[in-house]
């Protein structure tokens, strides 16, 4: 993993934070480095997700998941973390398995996709690290029927990942299904490289071992210095230009295959920072293709957003064609991985151009160990940046108040007073 610093200086971007300020700066991420490293090695909640790449075991997944490995589709059900992590593998990595995420409870779309599937070859990674997530535990239900409608022993084909505890670990226990546990002290936004993520990998026959060497890259160079470890020189940027006005961070991956990792770093991001009135909002987009939708407003709206720029050094290419057309001759000399190299350094320095701040964020190829590195890079980057801003990186309560407002709404066993606000919402319709 890479991470150029460049155009996020105050010599070419403002908001921008100059050199002097990054060396002040170095003197709090030593402190956070130090806070971190205590973390990890008291296993601490939250710190322990950077020690993933060591603790995670290969061999226990691959194992556990043994029974459906000859799957030809795979259904992972589950949300947020639990479905985000597994979906940005299955996106980037090229597998036979045809795979698919069921994260949200949208009945036209899940209907769709139970139809498409081939159920007696289909595999399903139902995850849920609390086991009570409604709209997980729904979908599985619904697939599950699905199952049984059409005749296939589902408790076959069913790999579990959930908690110590939970209504998903009763159901695991009660069929005597094969179950992952989801590792102690590791909120879902950071359980890529564990069972949580690599379960489904295991199941696409993903190399997992490369992933987790992937982390361990980018968790050798952690130390008390950004000017030491690109994912700290990442995080204390972010946080250094979030306090000069940069509430926003769009994250532009110049990879289809990286579509997803801006959804996951999205949650990474908002769920982990935002808190106690503080937080950077992320924005996920794509290059080149959000160049033609966004940057319009990047380049000449509002100085409050920053752009991470990602993209592979290397990559499979496809020639452009020659032609004769008027105008367009210069495309036939070129591939299509040049032009998105060309669109991608063009889009960097028109906004250095205009003064916006941007970094650039970039690993060797889209493969298991880049992966790794990327996903780490970022984790140990959010948790660097959570360290600065005092806020605590790993808790989200603000999430629970529409849980029990949907529970109190379904009429679920409790109390959810929560619900009457919902029944009480301010009117002003206009049709
Ligand atoms: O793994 P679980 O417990 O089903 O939770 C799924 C997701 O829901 C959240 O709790 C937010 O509602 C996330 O933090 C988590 O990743």
């Amino acid at each position: 993993m890479y991470v150029d610093l460049g155009n996020a200086l105050s010599s070419v971007a403002s908001p921008g934070v100059s050199r002097a300020s990054l060396e002040r700066l170095d003197e709090d991420v030593a402190a956070a480095h130090e806070r971190i490293e205590r973390g990890r090695a008291n296993d601490e909640h939250g710190y322990a997700a950077l020690n993933l790449p060591e603790t995670a075991d290969p061999d226990a997944i691959t194992a556990t998941v043994e029974p459906v490995a000859d799957a030809e589709a795979l259904v992972i059900v589950g949300i947020g973390g639990s479905a985000l992590g597994a979906a940005t593998l299955a996106d980037a990595l090229d597998s036979d398995v045809e795979t698919h995420v069921l994260d949200n409870v949208d009945p036209e779309h899940t209907n769709d996709l139970l139809e498409g599937l081939p159920l007696a070859d289909t595999a399903i990674n139902v995850v849920s690290r609390s086991g009570t997530t409604a709209e997980t535990l729904a979908n599985f239900l619904v697939v599950r029927e699905a199952f049984e409608d059409a005749g296939v022993d589902w408790t076959e084909r069913t790999v579990v990942t959930t908690g110590e505890a939970g209504p998903l670990r009763d159901l695991a226990d009660t069929h005597d299904l094969p179950v992952l546990k989801v590792p102690d002290g590791v909120p879902g936004r950071f359980s890529v490289l564990s069972t949580v993520g690599l379960a489904a990998a295991a199941i696409r026959g993903d190399d997992v071992e490369a992933l987790l060497a992937g982390g361990r890259d980018v968790a050798r160079n952690l130390s008390g210095s950004l000017f030491e470890s690109p994912a700290y020189a990442y995080g204390a940027t972010t946080y250094a230009l979030d306090n000069r006005g940069a509430s926003i961070n769009a994250m532009l991956p110049y990879a289809e295959g990286l579509e997803t990792y801006a959804e996951w770093y999205a949650q990474l991001w908002a769920e982990s920072l935002g808190k106690d009135g503080l937080g950077q909002t992320p924005v996920r987009a794509l290059g080149a293709t959000d160049q033609h939708s966004q940057l319009q407003l990047y380049r000449a709206g509002p100085r409050n957003t920053m752009v991470t720029f990602v993209r592979p050094r290397e990559r499979a290419d496809r020639t452009i064609p020659e032609t004769d057309v008027e105008g367009l001759s210069y495309l036939g000399d070129a591939t299509l991985g040049e032009l998105l190299d060309a669109e991608f350094e063009a889009t960097e320095a028109s906004l250095a151009a205009a003064g916006r701040p941007n970094v650039r964020v970039e690993l060797d190829r889209v493969d298991e160990r880049g992966l790794g590195q990327l996903l780490y890079g970022m984790e140990a980057a959010c948790v660097l940046a959570g360290e600065l801003h005092g806020v605590d990186t790993f808790v989200q309560p603000a999430v629970e108040w529409g849980k029990n407002a949907a529970r109190g709404l379904l009429g679920a066993e409790g109390e959810y007073p929560e619900a009457d606000a919902v029944e009480d919402k301010e009117q002003l319709l206009v049709e």
